[in-house]
């Protein structure tokens, strides 16, 4: 599942397991969690609430001591190191939060230069740096501005110049983009891919909004119960219809419950010999089957073009003849409600 021969892997985890003693109970949040995320990449991990999400992302950054397993960045296991080397280790990541938590007291600037007035960096090169990052996230004209007189998306860009001030190699991101509008979750996400465009930084998202992870990622892990229950390439698991990933990464409008023989269909597998919506509808009608599209989800995803769509037969006594042309032409059909 893991390509564990990837030298140049940014972060690797291996096997981590992190059990926690809550009054008598144990509790398995992490249960041998591998993954492995090259340097540039973009990583998103998504599941339910209680999936083990924030435990992986405390585990990660060192805040919280796995029970078993490695957590190997840049060729050192961080889980082994205590004290300075920790601290060290712990500053190759930079972490954005759902909420940027800026100081209210502080400016934009002054809320970029805390990490780096901790590190101890003399001023003049904090004020060089600070402009550098305001710069880099488009707040160049807004540094003297304090957090109530930023925007929520904003607030969230100068929490990013904060999490890179000190030039970590990882940024961990954790529900970035949740409590902002469509509109500004897409500028985050083109500054996110931005950065790592231009700094070639590496980043892992936790996320639950399938649209991130359509947007800007290059594989995804899916985490249920703590465990990995699918792991890949973005373009592998959303052009695979038997994939959960593919069903949450993809959601079907619903539309409200009719009384027609209704069959749902996934395009964009690479064996399927059909790859569009007319190709669905005229397949069927070759063979006499009248129909016609109910919803439909069809995205270009990773360079693929893929959909699931839901597919209402005119005479319901052709549902298993249909079933079986479109069974035949790899478009992995279920009978739906
Ligand atoms: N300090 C702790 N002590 C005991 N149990 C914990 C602790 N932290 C987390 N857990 C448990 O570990 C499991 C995973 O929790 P975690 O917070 O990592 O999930 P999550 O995927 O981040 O959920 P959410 O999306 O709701 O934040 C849950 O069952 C949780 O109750």
């Amino acid at each position: 599942m893991v390509d564990d021969s990837s030298d140049q892997a940014a972060l690797a985890v291996r096997d981590l397991t992190k059990v926690f003693d809550a009054r008598g109970a144990t509790v398995k949040a992490l249960d041998g969690v591998s993954l492995i995320v090259p340097r540039g990449e973009i990583h998103g991990i998504v599941g339910r609430s209680g999936a083990g999400k924030s435990t992986l992302i405390r585990c990660l950054t060192g805040l919280e001591r796995p029970t078993a397993g490695e957590v190997v960045v840049a060729g050192e296991d961080i889980t082994t190191l205590r004290g300075e080397e920790l601290r060290a280790a712990r500053r190759r990541f930079g972490v954005v939060y759902q909420h940027a938590n800026l100081l209210d007291s502080r400016t934009a600037a002054d809320n970029v230069a805390l990490p780096l007035e901790i590190a101890g960096w003399d001023k003049a090169r904090r004020d060089a740096r600070v402009a550098e990052l305001l710069d880099l996230v488009g707040l160049a004209d807004r540094a003297q501005n304090h957090p109530g007189q930023l925007s929520g998306g904003q607030q969230q860009r100068v929490g990013i110049a904060r999490a890179l001030a000190a030039g970590p190699e990882i940024l961990l991101c954790d529900e970035p983009t949740s409590a902002l509008d469509a509109s500004t979750t897409g500028s985050i996400l083109a500054l996110l891919r931005e950065l790592r465009d231009r700094l070639g930084i590496t980043v892992v998202i936790i996320t639950h909004e399938p649209s991130v992870v359509r947007e800007i990622c290059d594989a995804v892990t899916l985490l249920g119960d703590g465990a990995v229950v699918e792991q890949g390439r973005l373009g592998d698991v959303i052009a695979d219809p038997t994939t959960r990933l593919h069903r949450e990464l993809i959601p079907l409008v619903e539309p409200a419950p009719g009384g027609l023989a209704r069959l749902q269909v996934a395009l964009g597998h690479p064996e399927s010999t059909v790859g569009t919506i007319d190709g669905v509808i005229a397949l069927l009608r070759n063979e006499g089957i009248e129909s016609d599209v109910a919803a439909a989800t069809v995205e270009t995803i990773a360079g693929r073009r893929v959909g699931r769509l839901l597919v209402e037969l005119a005479d319901a006594s052709t549902t298993e003849h249909a079933r079986e042309l479109l069974e035949n032409a790899r478009l992995h059909p279920e009978v739906a409600a």
